[in-house]
């Protein structure tokens, strides 16, 4: 039986609000063994290119990046946001470090090509796309990677990439390695049959179960694609995948994604 090793992806409100994300990363310390932290931060980017004048566009949930978009996501994710997580997780004890996909070529990805939509300098990527001897390396060493939605192709261009992706893809890279949970936190307490109500949560959803839920409309919006990717590494190999409250990693309430 190989280890367990957790990965949190954090996105939402949570990761641009100080305290909410203090919180979390409090409750992350407490977890215990090895672990990799994915940081999103959509909603914080698109309030900073709209400080400076630059209207956010977001198509089927993908920004579309042109260069000065991308000048800014770069600064946003891999420098202020990722930098305040891993000095966060520093002062908990916790020996994070912080990567963008470019450094020790963690994650290469490819521009994605333009068909009906050019989304600019976008990075699709799979499990093929992860460095996971590195990743396997630093975890040896006792580090915690923290990882941020930013990554290479390789020729000097830097991609901005769907962090929810980048989780599930490292998770599936890692599957080879350790018996992996992906744990995908965000506001809410897990899905929920009514999204406004969050004692609402579903303890546990099978594909099938997943796919009524969606054909009747309780499963909306940012959480489709968040499930089909989901599902698509429990396919792959990830031994278990959980959403979750990010202020509550360490309470029993949550929703378990189930092979069957
Ligand atoms: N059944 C559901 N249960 C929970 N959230 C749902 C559900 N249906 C739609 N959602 C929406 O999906 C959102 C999460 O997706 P997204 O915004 O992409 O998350 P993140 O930014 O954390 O990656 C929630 O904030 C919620 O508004
Ligand atoms: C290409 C693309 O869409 N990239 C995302 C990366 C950040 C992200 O995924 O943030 P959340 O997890 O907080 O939504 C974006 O710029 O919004």
């Amino acid at each position: 039986m190989s280890e367990v090793l957790k990965i949190f992806k954090i996105g939402g409100g949570i990761i641009d609000d100080l305290a909410q994300l203090s919180e979390f990363l409090t409750e992350l310390a407490r977890v215990p063994g090895p672990k990799v932290l994915v940081h999103g931060g959509g909603k914080g980017a698109s309030q900073m290119l709209q400080d400076l004048g630059i209207e956010p566009r977001m198509v089927q949930g993908r920004r579309i990046t042109d260069a000065a978009t991308l000048d800014i996501v770069t600064m946003f994710y891999a420098g202020k946001t990722n930098k305040q997580v891993v000095a966060l997780l520093q002062q908990r004890g916790v020996n994070a470090l912080g990567l963008s996909g470019a450094d020790g070529n963690v994650i290469r990805a490819a521009k994605r090509p333009v068909k009906d939509i050019d989304y600019g300098f976008v990075g699709d990527l799979d499990a093929r796309s992860v460095n996971a001897a590195l990743l396997v390396q630093l975890l040896g060493a006792g580090l915690t990677p923290v990882l941020c939605a930013i990554t290479h192709d390789g020729q000097g261009q830097l991609l901005n990439t769907n962090a929810d992706t980048i989780a599930s893809s490292v998770a599936v890279a890692l599957a080879h390695s350790y018996e992996v949970e992906l744990h995908f936190c965000f506001e809410k307490n897990g899905v929920l049959t009514d999204v406004n109500d969050d004692s609402s949560v579903i303890p546990r959803i099978t594909p099938g179960l997943y796919q009524e839920l969606k054909a009747s409309g309780a499963i909306a919006a940012g959480m489709v694609p968040k499930l089909d990717n989901a599902f698509a590494a429990l396919e792959a190999g990830v031994e278990k995948v959980v959403i979750e409250n990010a202020l509550r990693i360490n309470d029993p309430v949550k929703t378990v994604l189930c092979r069957s």
